[in-house]
Formats: structure tokens, C-alpha cells, sequence
């Protein structure tokens, strides 16, 4: 008999690591309605029901396209341009991170959306850090570890990248652990920014690349072949490369270098279905992704604008390909080697708490 797939419930208890959430793209509502009257933003709002701006967020959101889906950020970072409202997203981030089970995270936003009533770049940094202390030091009273690595994006329609990526640099040892670009895709491939991405590697220095969500093969060739990207965020284009035959699959050879070299790819289910990147989680590629073994990892993106956490991830793909705790552990351990803080401590949350914990569930 077959056995059950893992409920959502019984997924909130297992130790889940996730790598692509933007910050601005998981507030709580409340918090935003709260943020806005602080700052004289209320009428600006779509509505100051907590439910009715939570359900908002998901409908606006669920344009079938990138650029529509990004204007609802407008939103978020109109509210988080002050240091207590940056700490306290950052804070209440974590908190719910640990609170849906994830023990490992890292969090990604633009610091240069956040200057805008006049703190500076590297203010801005340091509040949504001591934010994430915060709220990792509540969530271990609350009985949930949770550790939070921080990466800075750039906008790629920007022309901030090397000003950031040295700003990432600068704070390496106070919890920055990668670099990232995001942003509308069509248009502004990631070679734009490619003095960024030499700095980074010059520095021995991590980073992801949001590639191949709204835009092809090119733009996940040039972020691995030209910028060096050692993740990709989305990459789900990828399968435009890997063909069907009657025998099986015929993989293109950008994406066999993609599985050879075991590049890391950030998938987030719901938010790819929003963006119209994948028509549904049915048919979302990481079903083949993972049936090919590439590194294949789960991700929420914007759980604001996806109504979403790690655990719901987790149960629609439990759902939609049949997936239990082996499937699940997989994309968890797989996460945990891709992650940027060191080895050894990702080897440590893999044997001492990923693992024992999925045993206990696999049974
Ligand atoms: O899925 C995505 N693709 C591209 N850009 C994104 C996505 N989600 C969020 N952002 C962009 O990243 C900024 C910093 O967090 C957000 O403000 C949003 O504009
Ligand atoms: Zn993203």
C-alpha cells in the first residue's frame, strides 16, 4: 500500500532550510498596516484589514506576469524605511521562520530600497541584522532554533550592484553571507553587472543570481558562464534545455553543466505559478528537475505575495508528486550543502539536526 503523503501539519515539525525569501516580500499584514500609520502611509493602503491586505497581496500578485507581481512590493517598502520598522520585520521574519520549522534561512532585500527617509546603506544593514538577532533569540525562547544568514540584493535595473556588493563585503563577519540580484529580468541581463560579480569572486565572496524566471536559457548561461553565480534563483527555465524522447530525456549541455557541477537551484513553486513561470504546481519542472537529480531546492520567494511558508511549499509538492519524508530530506540536505555559511557548520545542522530528525519521521 502507498503509504500517505506527509501533511502540512506534520511538515511544520520537520526541520526545513530555506535559501531564497525576500524580507520586503513576507510581512506580516498587520505589521504593515501598524508600519503605515507610524508613517503617515495609511491611505495609501489597499485596505487596512489584516485578512482583506493579506488576500491582496495574493491576488494582486497573481498577475501571470513579473513586472505586475513586483509592483505589489511598492507596498512593503514604503513601510520599511525606518530603523524600528526595519528591525521589526526583520525580527518578526525570523520569528515566523522558526515558528513554521525552518532551522536554517537565508534572507535577502535591497538595502538601496530603504533609504528613502534618509538612513544610509550601511543603517540599514545593521537594523535588519540586529532585527534578525531579535528575532532568533525570541523564537529559541519560544522552543525553535533558527539561524539567519543575510544576503544584500541589487536591483539589476539599477546601477548600484558594486556599491552593494561591497557593502556585502564590508559586513561578511556580522552575518552577511551572499550577494544577490533581483528585479525585472527581460531586459536587463545580469552581465550588466558583471564589475560586481568580479569584485565578489576577487573576494572570495558567494552569490546567487535571480535567472531564468522571466527570461531563458540566456540569462542562466550568462549568470553561471559569464558571472559565476554559484546558485540560481529560479533557474526554472532551465528545462528549456532538456527535451523528451521516447527513450527518456535528452539533456541540452548547459543544463548537464548545471548537474554536473551540482549548481544549486532555487525553486519556488507557487511564486513560478503566480509569475506564469509554470502554469501549476502540477506541472511545475521540479518534478522533472528532481527525477533527473539535479540540485534541486525549495523556496518560498515572497510569502506575502504567495499566502505561503516552507511547510505549504513543502505540502502542495507532498500533494501534487506524491513526495514523502526520503523526497523531503533530500530537498532539505540539498538545501544545507548549497547554503554560504561554511562547511562545517552546514555539515553540523545536517548530522545533528536534519538528519536524526528525518529518521525519527522516516521511521
Ligand atoms: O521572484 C522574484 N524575481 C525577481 N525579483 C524579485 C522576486 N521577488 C522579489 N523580487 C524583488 O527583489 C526585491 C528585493 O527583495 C524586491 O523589492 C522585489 O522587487
Ligand atoms: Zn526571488
Amino acid at each position: 500500500m502507498a503509504r500517505p503523503v506527509p501533511t502540512i501539519d506534520e511538515i511544520r515539525q520537520a526541520p526545513k532550510v530555506l535559501l531564497h525569501d525576500h524580507l520586503d516580500g513576507g510581512l506580516r499584514p498587520a505589521t504593515i498596516i501598524e508600519l503605515a500609520g507610524e508613517i503617515g502611509y495609511t491611505d495609501s493602503l489597499p485596505s487596512t484589514d489584516p485578512d482583506e491586505l493579506g488576500r491582496w497581496f495574493v491576488e494582486a500578485a497573481n498577475s501571470g506576469s513579473l513586472e505586475r507581481y513586483l509592483e505589489t512590493f511598492d507596498h512593503t517598502v514604503a513601510v520599511m524605511q525606518t530603523a524600528e520598522g526595519l528591525q521589526r520585520v526583520a525580527a518578526e521574519c525570523a520569528e515566523d521562520l522558526a515558528a513554521d520549522g525552518v532551522v536554517y534561512a537565508e534572507v535577502r532585500f535591497a538595502p538601496e530600497q530603504h533609504t528613502a527617509r534618509g538612513l544610509s546603506l550601511s543603517e540599514v544593514v545593521a537594523v535588519v541584522l540586529s532585527g534578525f538577532a531579535i528575532g532568533s533569540h525570541r523564537a529559541a525562547e519560544a522552543g525553535h532554533q533558527i539561524r539567519v544568514g543575510t544576503l544584500l540584493t541589487a536591483m539589476r535595473h539599477q546601477a548600484r550592484s558594486m556599491e552593494i556588493a561591497e557593502l556585502a563585503v564590508e559586513f561578511r563577519d556580522e552575518g552577511v553571507v551572499g550577494f544577490d540580484i533581483a528585479g525585472a529580468e527581460a531586459g536587463f541581463p545580469p552581465t550588466r553587472h558583471l564589475d560586481a560579480f568580479e569584485y565578489l569572486q576577487r573576494e572570495n565572496f558567494h552569490f546567487t543570481i535571480h535567472a531564468g524566471e522571466a527570461f531563458g536559457l540566456p540569462s542562466i548561461w550568462q549568470a553561471i558562464q559569464w558571472c559565476g553565480a554559484d546558485r540560481l534563483g529560479h533557474g526554472v527555465r532551465i528545462v528549456d534545455d532538456i527535451a523528451r524522447t521516447p527513450n527518456g530525456h535528452r539533456i541540452g549541455r548547459l543544463a548537464q553543466y548545471l548537474r554536473d557541477k551540482r549548481i544549486p537551484l532555487e525553486l519556488c513553486p507557487s511564486s513560478n505559478v503566480q509569475t506564469g513561470a509554470a502554469a501549476s504546481i502540477a506541472e511545475h519542472p521540479i518534478g522533472l528537475l528532481h527525477d533527473l537529480r539535479f540540485r534541486v531546492t525549495v523556496n518560498t520567494d515572497n510569502r506575502l505575495m504567495s499566502g505561503t511558508s516552507m511547510s505549504r511549499e513543502m505540502a502542495l509538492l507532498a500533494e501534487a508528486f506524491g513526495y514523502g519524508w526520503n523526497d523531503l530530506q533530500w530537498f532539505t540536505v540539498n538545501a544545507m550543502k548549497s547554503a554560504f555559511i561554511g562547511f562545517d557548520e552546514r555539515l553540523a545542522l545536517i548530522n545533528d539536526v536534519i538528519k536524526p530528525a528525518y529518521a525519527k519521521l522516516i521511521g
